[in-house]
């Protein structure tokens, strides 16, 4: 069946697969790169493959505490000094002697493996083995983990904790990066009150640049508060014109649906903009606008605070992914049995609120928070993951499997 047979597809509004797929299709990443300390470099991402200068471990070495052998002898071994991690024994294990020797320090020459001090008795200047020995026990082997040349970490990887050892561990201490997307954010609507402000009747704190900024911090980029925007055409025109001079990506709330004050669509024209789509068969995240101004790549958020959540995860961050060069991606999806009924009208991808957690016989199950509607950021809140149900589900029985999309910072090569 084509989709647009599709009896449960709502006319004019694209599914999110198609939609991602448009966005992701355009984008090409920025070109250019900086080189930074590696203490700077967490979050960002590689320029190039990296190769290793130098094998990890650089030395063969003892793994454990203990005393290094020949593994063919046997019986009672005399001690001929020590070697410690820093500074090595100076000479040979030969027929009948070991080496005291402590974790990290390199093998002596002639020694082949290090048994434990557990597993031997000492006496004076001599140990009895009171064990075979294998060949390479207790061994740390120069370039086991990596050898010299053997690409250290490749381009487009986010450098997180274990990339940032790593590089130091090879005595790496500038890398190439990626220059960070420069994006910018605003919020609008009449409504709207700084949190410096008391509320009059009718107005409410604007709580979406906060999320935002919050989303945004996830990712390497360089974020822009440009502040709330009153519902006047000319201004927001003015305020996206200006911005997409400035900036890769331009990010707006509210104002993206259909009333008399929604008025992005608009103001995106005004600016010498042009609108590439236009509602999503989304749920929350309906009235997503996404376009092009000036040079920038434009997403006009829904003004619901679940709603911005939702979209910015499913659209505005892969988008700004593939702006940063990084390697693609996809969510952690997990199929998981629903603890509860959960009823859905057909024609929207759903993205419900839920929370993963262990039932009485210890198997991971999700259970849907109460608190649905796209303003109830407190559920958001408590919630743990997404229960992702399909376009065309109408809902499931309890005990059913459902599509669940945990929160995670975390990215999945693929
Ligand atoms: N007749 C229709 N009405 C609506 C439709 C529709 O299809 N037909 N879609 C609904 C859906 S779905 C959504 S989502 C909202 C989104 O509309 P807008 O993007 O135009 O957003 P606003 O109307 O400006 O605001 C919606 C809601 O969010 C509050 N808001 C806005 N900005 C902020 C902010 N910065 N911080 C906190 N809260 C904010 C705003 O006060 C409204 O309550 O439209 C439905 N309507
Ligand atoms: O799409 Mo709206 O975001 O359902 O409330």
């Amino acid at each position: 069946m084509t989709s647009s047979a599709d009896p449960c597809r709502r006319p004019g509004l694209v599914p999110l697969e198609q939609a991602l797929k448009q966005i992701l299709g355009g984008i090409v990443p920025l070109p250019d790169d900086e080189w930074v300390p590696v203490h700077d470099a967490g979050g960002r991402i590689l320029a190039c493959d990296l190769q290793a200068p130098m094998p990890l471990p650089a030395f063969t070495n003892a793994a454990m505490d203990g005393y290094a052998v020949r593994a063919q002898d046997r019986g009672r071994l005399k001690i001929i000094g020590t070697a410690w991690a820093g500074k090595a024994f100076p000479g040979r294990v030969e027929a009948g002697t070991c080496v005291r020797i402590f974790t990290g320090a390199p093998l002596p020459e002639g020694a082949d493996a290090v048994v434990m001090q557990e597993q031997v008795v000492r006496e004076g200047d001599t140990v009895s083995l009171s064990a075979p020995v294998r060949p390479g026990e207790n061994v740390r082997r120069a370039g086991e983990d990596l050898e010299r040349g053997a690409v250290l970490l490749p381009e487009g990887k986010r450098l997180q904790a274990a990339d940032l050892g790593l590089l130091a561990a090879a005595g790496v201490s500038q890398v190439p990066v990626r220059l960070r997307p420069r994006v910018g954010f605003f919020s609008s609507g009449d409504e709207l009150r700084p949190l410096t402000e008391t509320l009059q009747p009718g107005q409410i704190y604007d709580s979406n640049r906060y999320a935002l900024k919050g989303l945004l911090r996830e990712l390497p980029v360089v974020a822009c508060d440009l502040g709330a925007q009153p519902d006047d055409l000319e201004r927001l025109g003015a305020c996206l014109r200006l911005a997409a001079e400035h900036t890769d990506v331009l990010i707006s709330t509210g104002g993206a649906s259909v009333g008399e004050a929604d008025l992005l669509r608009q103001a995106l024209i005004l600016a010498g903009g042009e609108i590439h789509l236009w509602r999503l068969a989304l749920k929350p995240g309906k009235p997503l606008i996404f376009g092009r101004v000036g040079r920038a790549w434009y997403f006009g958020l829904p003004g619901n605070p679940v709603s911005v959540h939702v979209t910015f995860q499913q659209l505005v961050r892969p988008a700004i992914w593939r702006l940063t060069g990084g390697r693609p991606y996809r969510p952690l999806r997990l199929q998981v049995p629903c603890t509860q009924p959960l009823r859905k009208e057909p024609g929207r991808l759903e993205f419900q609120r839920g929370r993963l957690h262990y039932d009485s016989d210890g198997k991971l199950v999700v259970t849907a928070l109460s608190g649905q509607g796209s303003h109830q950021l407190a559920a958001l809140c408590r919630a743990n993951c997404y229960i992702v149900l399909p376009a065309d589900s109408r809902g499931v029985s309890a005990g059913e499997t459902v599509t669940v999309e945990p929160f995670t910072t975390d990215l999945f090569d693929d």
